[in-house]
């Protein structure tokens, strides 16, 4: 479990990926909620485009929620952070490649940044700018689902829906966490047929 480092006088970044379902929402609105407790002032974000369950919420598949600002560009959040302490930001996969230049000017900045996303998209491809950011972050935390086919570890969102778009927003209807086995016995089936 991701514990707080203590030393306060500078910035980080912290990465929490994984597939669909894996419990990054959660583990977000668990971080942002503890930074709340510690009397900080908490800001987040998540991409305008997401707007499944709520549009001012980020809510997790569990029903967990946080307030949260929808923004259509990375750089639209210097608009609200100049106060804050902590930042937080969902579905960051989403954002333009801008949002790298913006988690660290942040962090620069003496700020903590936690940001969630996919890590692959539904081909098991790095995911937009999630790797850069993984690699720029002080913390890194990958979580994992459960497989629906096997009871496994799974660290892939399988896609059920015919769709070739990288962007396809779904929940349960489209999507399935599966583990290393079943993805890749899932995705040559479809090329079989
Ligand atoms: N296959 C699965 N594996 C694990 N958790 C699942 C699965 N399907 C549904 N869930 C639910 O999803 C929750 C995690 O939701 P969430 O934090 O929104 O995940 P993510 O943001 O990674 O998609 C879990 O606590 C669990 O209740
Ligand atoms: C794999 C994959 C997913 N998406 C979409 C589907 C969902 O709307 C979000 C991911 O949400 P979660 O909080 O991680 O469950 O992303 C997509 O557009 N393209 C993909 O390849
Ligand atoms: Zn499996």
């Amino acid at each position: 479990m991701f514990v707080e480092p203590h030393h306060k006088a500078t910035g980080w970044i912290e990465v929490i990926c994984g597939s669909m379902f894996s419990g990054k929402t959660e583990e977000l609105i668990r971080r942002l909620n503890r930074a709340i407790i510690a009397k900080q002032k908490v800001e987040i974000f998540k991409p305008a485009l997401d707007v499944r369950y709520h549009e001012s919420q980020v809510v997790s598949h569990n029903a967990t929620a946080i307030r949260s600002t929808p923004v259509h560009t990375a750089e639209e959040i210097f608009l609200y952070v100049s106060e804050c302490d902590v930042i937080g930001i969902d579905e960051v996969q989403f954002f333009d490649s801008q949002i790298v230049e913006v988690c660290n000017r942040l962090a620069n900045a003496g700020k903590r940044v936690i940001v969630a996303g996919l890590d692959m998209d539904y081909l098991g491809r790095p995911f937009g700018a999630m790797p850069t950011l993984m690699a720029i972050a002080e913390f890194v935390t990958k979580v994992h689902a459960i497989c629906v086919k096997c009871g496994a570890v799974a660290h892939y969102s399988y896609r059920l829906a015919p769709s070739a778009e990288k962007v396809l927003l779904g929940e349960k209807d489209a999507y399935e966490a599966r583990c290393r086995r079943c993805f890749t016995e899932g995705m040559q089936f479809e090329k079989n047929h």
